[in-house]
């Protein structure tokens, strides 16, 4: 048979050998993409795999190293045992070294690291300042001589930030972030780097290349995320004091669930330059930076030590609003709004017994304690899934591709992330019908994308609008602050916060309006509280699990929140102040 085209003929035979050239090339292209593929994941393991040893072996070399100059037990336990006010005092007049300091806080971070993970690698170049300290005459700078972790997303000059991402991997920083360099300027000594979960969008503790973080106190449970590295080791002794990062509650439940108290401050008065967050651009509800410590003196210290004209020089954007003392001394008694459920799923008895216990401090010290009710925590939730994931994610699914996904993320990732909107739709009716919880559809068609222009514009307005209801609402009851549960419940088992995930709104909430949060230890799980979580509601899915996953956690520490409105870090400091003093004096009488 021939066909006529035109001006030219063709017969079978070259219809024949035109389909089988494209069929071949169609083969060949397809075989090369998926080729492609598997070199580029082959790539990538290699790397992750290289990284992973780079890491292992930088800190054998470390525990090697302090094994012949380390200090004896007995002077190691004495330094590891001060609080940080009495390091610090101890450090300015002399009667501590500095390198010794640093060789206590070193050797614990080494042991502990070997059972927790909670270190990705040493900082070497803490030795040579160390030594600077001490040979240094003259006047010393506030943080003189003390070691600080720091989450490894905070940009190092030479060490890479990687947010637990192989895409990121031998990507040293050209240098340090505006926090570390201000921090050194003030005597710190960066000594740490610390671990995270892969994207830090998750309040898990495992990435691929670093592997998984435990928890201090139970190291069958998480430490919470993304700043987990941090709580764990300071959680464990190996730090005094560390920084971190938070969008949606990544310094404060490491905090809650490792023990350790930190300040989430405002977003804006410290620097937020030069930290590893996967989508920056997401400026709506940005990640805020700041401090984890041992006391409430360290955040104190910390803050003092940011809130300086070198950070403010360094990064003009941040208000050059000094630390003002008359606020963190002042003792006028005031009006304080609590809570101890969000109105989305209770906190476990624990961490409601957590908050009427300061409540009760705070009455007996004179301030006036009433009940609060958040406005629409739905709404709330709906915006922070709104602003962080309104691009659809996609910014999440590029910093991945390639990546090997790891197993704690892998249905966070394809459920919030990846999963086609169709699909988010359906999960969402499961959670709604089964689950008997609207709230998961709303944020995961919300983690589908904003549409256009105009609908990202309707975006914003609701979020003025919300945060303006908040402070309608702390208006109407004259609110001078707000305390409320740490979290909804305490450290779970590892790899099981999926299951939970809707507790966030109990930290994200203050991320979502902005306001300056600060995390404190104030009690333990007892058997009664394990005894009253047989009545723990479980109306919906989460609460069920939360139920279920929070069994056996007699032992594990519970923090409160305590919160203010913007730039009000200082007022926030004075009342997490005057618990902490509270419940240590309580104990030294009891
Ligand atoms: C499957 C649907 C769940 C719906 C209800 C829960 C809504 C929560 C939405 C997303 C979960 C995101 C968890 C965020 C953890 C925050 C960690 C963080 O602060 N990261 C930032 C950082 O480390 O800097």
């Amino acid at each position: 048979m021939k066909f006529k085209f035109s001006s030219f003929e063709v017969d079978d035979g070259m219809l024949h050998s035109a389909a089988v050239i494209t069929a071949a090339t169609f083969s060949c292209l397809m075989s090369g993409f998926v080729l492609q593929n598997i070199w580029r994941k082959y790539i990538v393991r290699q790397r992750i795999k290289r990284r992973r040893e780079e890491s292992k072996l930088s800190i054998q070399k470390m525990g090697d190293y302090l094994m012949q100059h380390g200090l004896s037990v007995d002077k190691r336990n004495i330094i590891l045992d001060m609080p940080m006010a009495e390091l610090q005092r101890k450090l300015q007049n002399g009667s501590l070294k500095a390198l010794d300091v640093l060789r206590a806080y070193q050797s614990k971070a080494i042991e502990v690291t070997k059972d927790l993970n909670c270190v990705v690698e040493p900082i070497w170049e803490a030795e040579e300042q160390a030594i600077a300290c001490d040979f240094m005459t003259g006047k010393k700078s506030p943080l003189h001589g003390i070691p600080v972790s720091l989450k490894e997303n905070y940009h190092v000059q030479g060490y890479d930030s990687t947010g637990g991402m192989a895409k990121f991997i031998d990507c040293p920083q050209p240098d340090d972030n505006v926090i570390v360099k201000t921090l050194k300027e003030q005597g710190a000594i960066p000594f740490m780097r610390t671990n995270l979960p892969q994207t830090m969008m998750v309040y898990e503790s495992s990435n691929p290349i670093y592997g998984e973080t435990r928890n201090p106190h139970d190291p069958k449970r998480g430490p919470g995320g993304s700043s987990s590295g941090e709580g764990c080791l300071i959680g464990a002794g190996g730090s005094v004091l560390g920084f971190g990062t938070d969008i949606g509650g990544s310094l404060r439940i490491p905090a809650h669930m490792c023990g350790v108290c930190c300040l989430k401050p405002t977003v804006g008065r410290i620097s937020t330059e030069g930290t590893h967050e996967v989508h920056k651009g997401a400026t709506l509800v940005p990640g805020a930076t700041g401090p984890l410590s041992r006391d409430v003196d360290g955040l104190v210290l910390a803050m003092k030590s940011l809130l300086v004209s070198h950070m403010f020089e360094l990064d003009r954007s941040v208000p050059p609003i000094p630390f003002r003392p008359e606020i963190y001394e002042d003792h006028r008694p005031l009006r304080i709004g609590y809570f101890h459920d969000i109105g989305y799923m209770p906190s476990v008895p624990a961490c409601e017994r957590g908050v009427r216990e300061v409540r009760e401090i705070l009455e007996k010290n004179g301030h006036t304690l009433i009940e609060f009710k958040v406005p629409r925590v739905d709404k709330a939730l709906e915006l922070f899934a709104q602003c962080v994931f309104g691009d659809g994610c996609k910014t999440f699914t590029d910093a991945l591709k390639y990546d090997v996904v790891d197993p704690s993320f892998k249905l966070t990732y394809f459920l919030i992330h990846q999963a086609p909107e169709w699909l988010k739709r359906v999960a969402g009716f499961f959670y709604r019908t089964v689950g008997h919880d609207p709230i998961p559809k709303k944020v995961l068609v919300a983690a589908a994308g904003i549409k256009s222009v105009s609908k990202w514009w309707g975006v914003v307005e609701d979020l003025q609008a919300y945060r303006k209801k908040f402070e309608m609402e702390m208006r109407a009851n004259k609110l001078d602050a707000i305390i409320s549960p740490g979290f909804a419940y305490a450290a779970i088992p590892l790899g099981k916060a999926f299951l939970t995930v809707g507790a966030v709104a109990y930290t994200n909430l203050y991320n979502v309006i902005n306001y300056p949060a600060g995390s404190l230890p104030v009690t333990k799980v007892t058997e009664e509280d394990e005894k009253l979580l047989e009545n723990y509601p479980t109306k919906t899915l989460y609460a069920k699990n939360i139920k279920k996953l929070s069994k056996g956690s007699v032992g594990l520490p519970i923090n409160v929140q305590f919160v203010a409105p913007p730039y009000q870090e200082e007022l926030v400091l004075r009342l997490m102040k005057e618990v902490e003093t509270s419940i240590k004096l309580g104990e030294r009488h009891s």
